[in-house]
């Protein structure tokens, strides 16, 4: 039985994951909370070797199948590595994307099929779920360009897909919702930064508050 407490951030590109995650993992530290950030694909050594070859925007010949085995094998190693010892140690562990995100990328925008990817995904994490998902919902087009407005983060070979595929990858998070409705709680990511986290902290805060 694990101990701590596992949160992931899920959603669209430039939704607002990174920005409320690292600001909610600051406030949590300053109250004491032991608190490992984390991301995904990455995260540790292996894995953010991983996410440079799925990122690369040269790797346009990456096949779909390929694609979905490397973002599982980068979790698996990750989940081994990093997140079970911190969860085993007591911590809350906060993971920009996890599973879900390849059960949307990879499961529905790209044709392979939610439950085939899932399967595979099962394998790799040997059923480990989050306690909670917090989804950013946020239109399409509002979180590309917020991407595109941030100079400091660079253009990766998954931002470059098609407006059909953004579109896709949102519809597929709102299918999501049905699949895993105790686990994921959808958040209005369109709303000002301030709304959006203190939207994000209550739950998070009920759910540590609440824990057994
Ligand atoms: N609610 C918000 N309103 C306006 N701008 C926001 C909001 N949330 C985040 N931003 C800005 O949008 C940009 C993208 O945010 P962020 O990197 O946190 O998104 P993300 O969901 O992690 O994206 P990705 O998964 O594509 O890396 C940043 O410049 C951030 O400051
Ligand atoms: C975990 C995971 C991620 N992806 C995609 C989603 C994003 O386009 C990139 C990661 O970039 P970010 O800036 O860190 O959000 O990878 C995916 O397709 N499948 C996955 O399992």
């Amino acid at each position: 039985m694990l101990e701590g407490l596992f949160i992931t951030a899920e959603g669209p590109e430039g939704a607002g994951k990174t920005t409320v995650l690292n600001k909610l993992g600051t406030a949590l530290k300053q109250k004491g909370y032991k608190i490992v950030m984390t991301r995904e694909p990455g995260g540790i050594n292996i894995a953010e070797q991983i996410r440079t070859i799925l990122l690369n925007k040269e790797n346009t010949e990456m096949d779909y199948r390929t694609e979905a085995l490397l973002y599982a094998a980068a979790r698996r190693q990750h989940l081994v590595e990093k997140v079970i010892p911190a969860l085993n140690d007591g911590a809350i562990v906060l993971c920009d994307r996890f599973i879900d995100s390849s059960l949307v990328y990879q499961g529905y925008a790209r044709g392979l099929g939610i439950e085939e990817v899932y399967s595979i995904n099962r394998f790799a994490t040997q059923d480990l779920m989050p306690n909670l998902t917090i989804f950013f919902d946020v239109d399409v087009e509002v979180g590309l360009k917020r991407i595109s407005d941030n100079q400091g983060r660079e253009v990766n070979r998954l931002d470059l897909e098609t407006m059909d595929f953004h579109t896709k990858v949102r519809e597929g998070f709102k299918l999501l919702l049905d699949k895993f409705p105790e686990r994921i709680y959808e958040v209005d990511a369109g709303q000002s930064l301030d709304k959006v986290y203190s939207a994000v902290k209550s739950k998070i805060e009920d759910l540590i508050n609440n824990k057994p």
